[in-house]
């Protein structure tokens, strides 16, 4: 693939997928990126041998893909200065902006665009993501693998083939990684409670997830049957576990994911619309 790629918004999640682009063997001259900060564009300079702008529409020029990197409080207006030079291009528009409905996007950028909306998740920080994608009605084969080429350089892909599966994605991986951080801060609190010094703690419980994930991963056997393997008859697992389900860890788990999924929801119905 040797489309032109321009990201719009150049910090955290603009620079991880940049960076797992080029790291993937995508050539720097076919990645541009815009940044009205010069501080973000110093650093993106430092970090890899790409071209940068402070003008979003002399960037865009020449894009065939146009990845929206910026915050989703600010997407409407930066659609609105950019919409008569994507009109002109009609290049395959990327979103990576939390809850905007691709419908909104489409309107902003003055209509009749391919639209993928995707949701990746912070650990793309460390090529470790994983990211689910939506595309819109005018999307075509050769966008969609143009579209997952750039977000597998940072993990995991995976599409939905309706808009509202996004906001389910954002409820377990977009927002799942700070679940995963909460229960390991909890259970470094409850360690130091029960006598390990903090460092002692903290390694064992970084291990501990990580050694889990790995056996998820490459066990072949699910999540049930792991917790079963590690549960003796009588034994200490199963009194935590049994501590877990009288407190209705499951039914806890459904209601903050569910929560998550309706504020997704209402977000788009907050930053999107004709207001
Ligand atoms: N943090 C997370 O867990 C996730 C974030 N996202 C989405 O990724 C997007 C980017 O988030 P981050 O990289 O964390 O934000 P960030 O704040 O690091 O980057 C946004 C960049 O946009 C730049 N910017 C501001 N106004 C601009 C303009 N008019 N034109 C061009 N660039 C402009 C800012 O200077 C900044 O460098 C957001 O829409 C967010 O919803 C998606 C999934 C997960
Ligand atoms: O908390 C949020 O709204 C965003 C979406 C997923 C992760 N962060």
């Amino acid at each position: 693939m040797n489309a032109k790629i321009c990201f719009i918004g150049a910090g955290n999640m603009a620079k991880s997928l940049i960076g797992g682009l080029l790291a993937s063997g995508y050539e720097a001259k076919n990645i541009i990126a815009t940044d009205p900060s010069e501080e973000q564009r110093q650093a993106l300079g430092s970090q890899f041998a790409i071209e940068s702008f402070a003008d979003n529409n002399e960037a865009l020029m020449h894009a065939d893909i146009v990845v929206l990197a910026v915050k989703p409080q600010i997407l409407r207006n930066v659609c609105a200065e950019i919409s008569s030079t994507v009109q002109a291009g009609s290049p395959l528009v990327l979103s990576i902006a939390a809850g905007i409905r691709t419908d909104d996007i489409d309107r902003w950028l003055g209509g009749n665009l391919p639209i993928v909306r995707t949701m990746p998740n912070t650990p793309a920080l460390i090529q470790t993501g994983a990211t689910g994608l939506f595309a819109n009605a005018r999307v075509n084969d050769e966008q969609k693998s143009q579209a997952e080429h750039i977000m597998r350089a940072t993990g995991l892909t995976l599409w939905v083939d309706t808009e509202a599966k996004i906001d389910a994605v954002t409820a377990l991986s977009g927002s799942g990684p700070a679940y995963y951080f909460l229960f390991m801060e909890a259970m470094e609190n409850a360690a130091e409670k029960l006598g390990l010094d903090h460092k002692t703690a903290h390694l064992l419980t970084m291990q501990t997830a990580l050694g889990a994930a790995k056996m998820v991963m490459e066990s072949h056997q699910d999540c049930a049957q792991l917790r079963a393997n590690v549960t003796s008859p009588n034994g200490t697992t199963q009194k935590a576990i049994e501590h877990f389900e009288s407190k209705q860890l499951r039914e806890i788990v459904e209601g903050a994911m569910t929560d998550a999924y309706q504020r997704a929801q209402e977000l788009a119905d907050e930053l999107g619309g004709d207001a």
